[in-house]
């Protein structure tokens, strides 16, 4: 029995991963989970999973499920989002609470020896090496949700690092792509919202339509495979079906396919190495699917994955704030604010400011991350 602490239950993946554990009721137990602000959900999974322990992300819901559920421990804010990563009593984190908010969380549970499951990419974009570093030094397995990660992780068991050619990074193109730069300028946030292939939340599917999903997920596998820019790469595979693939020297290609169901990649990094039955899940037919289709990444059309290899390969500061001006500026696109493509070009005002500081400290992390949403709120 495995016991899961799991920031961001209410969210797309946080759902997900409480499917799991209510297919496998044997296997996995939930000690500790972290909410944001739908307590109407949060009400029903604290009935449903008697957690011992439940962060609320606002002190005034915190007090409203407090008087309701008087044998469970509640608690608030970014403490407690620590809190429930570093639950005792959990042996496995899963952290798939959204944006950098993570960051502190997910290095106190790794300094606690905690297994992670990482979802929340943007953790790794914005201080990936501190992760890494933290990860390293605790030996603490850091695990991929992330489906293109997962695949990877999936095609290397077994092999050696120093074989590997190049990652290739299958990239569906999001809401729009089949848009030109003309066709993108008067999109509307409904249109963006409408991923061809996954449900997710709203934040990632607005940066798959970027493309920025892309680019965060190159700086995630600079991280968690080790290796240099240069040998990560992007295909734009339209199906959604490829979820990555591993090429080593020898030419071979190994891939992972799989029906878009990120219930699969979410229940191997919670039994790895193992693996175990998901019914719910349906199977690949590719006979009915018939042909796949792959096609190279127009730099000029995607900008955001441009801006994304730009700042993992200038390093230091770069990446913390490439992610904190996507966070605000994709805020401010779901929120009616700025069109699509202003998005793009606040990021692009945001890296061009910003004066890269080598090796940052979580401090300093912290630092340029506000000070980056500030200058970005400042342009709104
Ligand atoms: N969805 C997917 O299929 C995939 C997602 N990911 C990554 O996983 C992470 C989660 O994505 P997804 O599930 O789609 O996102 P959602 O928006 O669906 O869920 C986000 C979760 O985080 C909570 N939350 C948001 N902000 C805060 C905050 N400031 N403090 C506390 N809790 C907060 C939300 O609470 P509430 O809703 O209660 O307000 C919710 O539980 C992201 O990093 C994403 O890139 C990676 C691969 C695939
Ligand atoms: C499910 C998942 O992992 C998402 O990150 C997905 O990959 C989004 O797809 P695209 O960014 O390729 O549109
Ligand atoms: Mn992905």
């Amino acid at each position: 029995m495995k016991t899961i602490s799991l920031l961001g239950a209410t969210g797309s993946i946080g759902t997900q991963t409480l499917d799991i554990i209510r297919e496998h009721p044997s296997e996995f137990t939930l000690a500790a989970i972290s909410v944001g602000k739908n307590i109407d959900l949060a009400r029903k999974m604290i009935i449903e999973f008697q957690p011992e322990l439940v962060s609320v992300q606002d002190y005034h819901d915190c007090n409203t499920l407090k008087a309701e559920f008087p044998t469970i421990k509640f608690t608030f804010g970014q403490e407690g989002l620590i809190e429930t990563a570093v639950y005792d009593k959990a042996d496995i984190l899963v952290n798939a609470v959204l944006g950098s908010v993570g960051l502190h969380p997910t290095l106190q549970a790794i300094e606690c020896g905690k297994v992670i499951a990482i979802a929340n990419k943007e953790t790794l974009v914005t201080a990936g090496h501190l992760v890494i570093e933290a990860a390293q030094k605790n030996n603490v397995p850091l695990l991929p949700v992330d489906s293109e990660h997962s695949a990877i992780f999936q095609a290397l068991q077994g092999e050696k690092e120093k074989n590997i050619e190049r990652l290739i990074l299958t990239a569906s193109g999001g809401s729009f792509r089949d848009f030109t730069r003309q066709e993108l300028k008067n999109v509307t946030v409904e249109q963006a919202l409408n991923h061809p292939n996954w449900s997710m939340g709203a934040k990632i599917t607005i940066d798959s339509a970027s493309m920025m999903n892309k680019g965060l997920e190159v700086i995630e596998a600079h991280w968690l495979f080790n290796l240099p820019y240069e040998k990560i790469d992007v295909l734009l595979h339209k199906e959604s079906i490829i979820h990555s693939m591993v090429e080593f020297h020898d030419s071979s290609i190994i891939a992972q396919l799989g029906t878009p169901d990120m219930r699969v990649p979410i229940q191997y990094a919670l039994t790895y190495p193992d693996r175990l039955p998901l019914r719910s899940s349906k199977r690949l037919d590719l006979a009915s699917i018939g042909k796949l289709h792959f096609e190279e990444m127009d730099m000029a059309r995607f900008r955001c994955l441009g801006f994304a290899y730009e700042a993992g390969k200038k390093g230091g500061s770069m990446p913390t704030v490439l992610n904190a001006a996507n966070e605000v500026a994709v805020a401010a696109f779901l929120e009616g604010k700025i069109r699509f493509l202003q998005i793009e070009d606040l990021i692009e005002k945001a890296l061009t400011a910003h004066q890269i500081t080598t090796h940052p400290s979580l401090t300093a992390i912290q630092e340029i991350d506000k000070e980056t949403r500030e200058y970005v709120h400042s342009l709104l």
